[in-house]
């Protein structure tokens, strides 16, 4: 929306949300997410046509187009838990709409939803509104900006999708929308499809680009086992334009908001139309992305003699990716748990992250976090400690997991750290980010995914 605000002078832009605390954060010097470049944009249009606000009624009430972008989690209970999509708070959201509309509205889905969304909520939305003829629109525009990228994706987009109905009314509504893009969006960018289309593009690109992920995380363990280099062979097959070289590094696994519940949303919708098989296929790519994290962990415990009880290891990067001080589904959390579960005291260290995010990252259950009062149970504080200096969190350490590819990780004196740390120092490099060469140089042991193993690490049979 800061965008839009940004690159459409003429529209007023107001983004409202029942959360408090978020919208004051909005309208402070310090905004509640870290995001390179989002400062600037917010900046130069907030006060002039761009506005947050908690009055949602108000706001919704006099707006033409309303883009609704609340979270739609994973099902915590009743039918479909730990797969299909909680739409309590699109529901809700429709509700609102649809109570405090005088005056008719294009109403885009930019969260994203299972396939037919759209036609639920416009009966929530017809059955609901007591103005007679106002007529509401709906159209499907889903958002494919990664965080930490997120102005760069924004401002030169691959494309901009928009799914309307094929009727006078909902053309004109994918034309109006159309138009707010083309503002700087070059209009051969501006895919229009149908709402169905659409929806499931969504579902299917995140699901497609998790699966590359966890296709060359699988290779990498296969790499390990053979003394193949994973960076060597996602090289060599990514320079085959069809494959390409993008989204093929293996990694500790993928974490982040979205993936996940994504793909089990996916599988939820074939299991609903009796496609097992098809179901089974994408679950597949979270079970491989679950085995890759249990491996780290196991690979972390078998290197350090099977026994990590009481051993101090420091974990560089808690966020599930660089650039961002988001750790919804971060790889860092199964890890840590598998840390502190064989007896390991973890010491954390994130440029961004906040303290009491990681403390109740580590508390809270799965699928928990993305509701809005999840809940979470103290951690030990023995099995779990933060630090805000890299040099303090890996002083006295047996071991460093590298689990985010911050930049900064890279440019450490790692003769300092390994100067300060027991003996034999390890280091589980589970983004491939570091100088191994030099790293053995210095003493370290070095494990990283899907490379030659250390003959320090080679399992005796
Ligand atoms: N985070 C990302 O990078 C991307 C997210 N998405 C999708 O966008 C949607 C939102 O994602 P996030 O922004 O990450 O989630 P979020 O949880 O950070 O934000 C959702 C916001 O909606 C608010 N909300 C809930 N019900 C409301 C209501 N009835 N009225 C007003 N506000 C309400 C919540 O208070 C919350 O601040 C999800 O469907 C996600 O899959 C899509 C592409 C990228
Ligand atoms: O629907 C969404 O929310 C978004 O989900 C992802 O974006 P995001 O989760 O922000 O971040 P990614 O850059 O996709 O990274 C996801 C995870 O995969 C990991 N990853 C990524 C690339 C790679 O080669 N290897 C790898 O392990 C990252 O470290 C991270 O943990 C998609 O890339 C966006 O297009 C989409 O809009």
């Amino acid at each position: 929306m800061a965008m839009i605000a940004l690159k459409c002078p003429e529209i007023q832009v107001v983004v409202v949300d029942i959360n408090e605390a978020r919208i004051a954060a909005w309208n402070s010097d310090k905004l509640p997410i870290y995001e390179p470049g989002l400062d600037e944009v917010v900046k130069a249009a907030r006060g002039r046509n761009l506005f947050f606000s908690t009055d949602v009624t108000k706001h919704v009430g006099e707006a033409d187009i309303v883009f609704v972008s609340v979270n739609t989690p994973t099902k915590t209970q009743g039918v479909g838990a730990g797969k299909a999509a909680d739409l309590t708070y699109w529901e809700g959201a429709a509700r609102v709409i649809a109570s405090c509309s005088t005056s008719s509205k294009i109403i885009v889905e930019k969260s994203t939803v299972p396939v037919k969304t759209a036609d639920a909520i416009e009966k929530v939305l017809r059955r609901n509104c007591k103005h007679p003829g106002v007529q509401f629109e709906i159209l499907s525009n889903p958002e494919f900006l990664a965080e930490g990228t997120a102005i760069e994706d924004l401002t030169a987009p691959d494309r901009v999708l928009i799914g309307g109905k094929d009727t006078p009314s909902g053309r004109a509504a994918v034309d109006a929308l159309a138009s707010v893009y083309a503002h700087w969006v070059p209009r051969e960018r501006i895919l229009c499809t149908n709402l169905w289309s659409a929806e499931l593009s969504k579902l299917t690109a995140n699901a497609m680009l998790a699966q590359r992920i966890s296709s060359v995380n699988s290779i990498s363990a296969l790499c390990e086992a053979t003394g193949a280099d994973v960076q060597q062979v996602a090289k060599s097959i990514g320079t085959d334009s069809r494959i390409g070289p993008k989204f093929l590094n293996a990694s500790v696994g993928f974490g982040g908001s979205c993936f996940q519940k994504d793909i089990l949303n996916l599988v939820y919708i074939c299991e609903s139309v009796g496609l097992q098989a098809v179901a089974d296929y994408w679950h597949q790519v979270i079970l491989m992305n679950d085995y890759q994290k249990q491996r780290f962990v196991e690979q972390v415990i078998s290197a350090m003699f099977n026994t990590i009880s009481k051993k101090k290891i420091a974990v560089y990067g808690f966020a599930f990716k660089k650039d961002t001080g988001d750790t919804r589904e971060t790889p860092a959390i199964d890890v840590c748990r598998g840390l502190m579960a064989d007896g390991a005291r973890v010491c954390v260290y994130d440029p961004q992250v906040e303290d009491s995010q990681i403390y109740q990252d580590l508390g809270t259950a799965k699928f928990e976090w993305d509701h809005p009062t999840p809940k979470s149970a103290p951690v030990s504080k023995d099995a779990i400690s933060i630090s805000h200096d890299p040099m303090e969190a890996a002083k006295d350490a047996h071991a460093i997991c590298v689990l985010t590819e911050w930049d900064e990780f890279k440019a450490y004196d790692y003769q300092k750290v390994y100067d300060s740390m027991v003996k034999p120092a390890f280091i589980f490099d589970g983004r491939n980010i570091l100088d191994h060469a030099k790293l053995r140089e210095i003493g370290f042991i070095v494990y990283a995914v899907g490379k030659p193993l250390d003959p320090f690490l080679q399992k005796v049979y």
